[in-house]
């Protein structure tokens, strides 16, 4: 992991749809270089907590942080231009379109929103500009291990493979944070290793700090550094997994124990 100064902090996010408490007076912080995961029982307020880092919903109150830069009131293209990739808990990939091209898509919104323009213009024209795309793209493609698929139709692969070309779409922009909601949804159990192991390597060698939702329990205690759990609309606990894992609280609202006593306490 790297340093520990928040690349993410949310302080006292409320948000509301009419009558309906989504979220309120949610605070907590994602350190530069870590895994954090947000879990909770359904309706308990993940994605709209999510979807607030990234712009879909503006908080009722409270405000978010992206690198110390108020984003709180910041468009999503704005926040995409600033470091804060996404993937969608429902594919939101182009079916006609070859797996390659997907990604290339990725990498023109990239380049459209000025980020990179500067950079490539600077060695050198339009034809260097679609060169370096295909590198990038390229080297993502090998990383993701989907070297096998680059031609295919991405609407005619399987799920966990197309979720996974969603992951490469959304790395191609180059993240400094990346926020995957729900990354291994319906996937069988080699999938979901993969995908584990994906994640990982995307964190230790590329250096991009993640923040999941994910329903897997075991997947999110065996890859995530720290963990937030909600719970109707409210931050039960944040902490390391074992830390989270302990909480009698967790225990009973997430794992619907009556017994809140931990298992190893348990004689056999
Ligand atoms: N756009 C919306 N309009 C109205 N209510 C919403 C909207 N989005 C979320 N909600 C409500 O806010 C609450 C939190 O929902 P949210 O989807 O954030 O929970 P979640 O923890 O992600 O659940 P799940 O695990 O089922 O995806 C729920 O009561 C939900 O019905």
């Amino acid at each position: 992991m790297g340093d520990h100064a928040p690349i993410l902090q949310a302080d006292s996010v409320s948000l509301r749809f009419g009558g309906i408490r989504a979220l309120t007076d949610v605070s907590f912080s994602v350190r530069r270089g870590e895994v954090f995961s947000i879990i909770g029982p359904n309706g308990a307020g993940k994605t709209s907590m999510v979807n607030c880092v990234s712009g879909r919903y503006r908080p009722t109150e409270g405000r978010i942080l992206f690198d110390g830069q108020d984003i709180t009131r910041m468009r999503p293209s704005r926040r995409a231009a600033l470091g804060i990739g996404r993937t969608f808990q429902n594919l939101a990939l182009f079916g006609h379109m070859s797996v390659l091209d997907n990604i290339m898509v990725g990498r023109h919104h990239l380049l459209n929103s000025g980020f990179l323009r500067g950079m490539v213009y600077w060695i050198g024209g339009a034809q260097r500009e679609e060169l370096e795309h295909r590198r990038e793209v390229e080297e993502i493609i090998d990383f993701l291990e989907i070297q096998h698929i680059r031609k295919a139709q991405a609407g005619t692969l399987s799920y966990g493979l197309r979720k996974r070309v969603e992951l490469a779409r959304a790395v191609a922009l180059r993240p400094k944070l990346i926020l995957l909601d729900e990354p291994m949804a319906g996937m069988n159990l080699e999938e979901k290793e993969d995908m584990a192991r994906t994640i990982l390597d995307l964190n230790e060698e590329w250096g991009m700090t993640i923040l999941m939702i994910e329903h897997d329990m075991g997947v999110v205690m065996d890859i995530s550094h720290r963990v937030m759990v909600l719970d109707f609309g409210r931050k039960l606990v944040e902490g390391e997994p074992e830390e989270v894992m302990a909480h009698p609280d967790v225990r009973r609202a997430y794992l619907g124990e009556e017994d809140a006593t931990p298992a190893e306490a348990v004689p056999a």
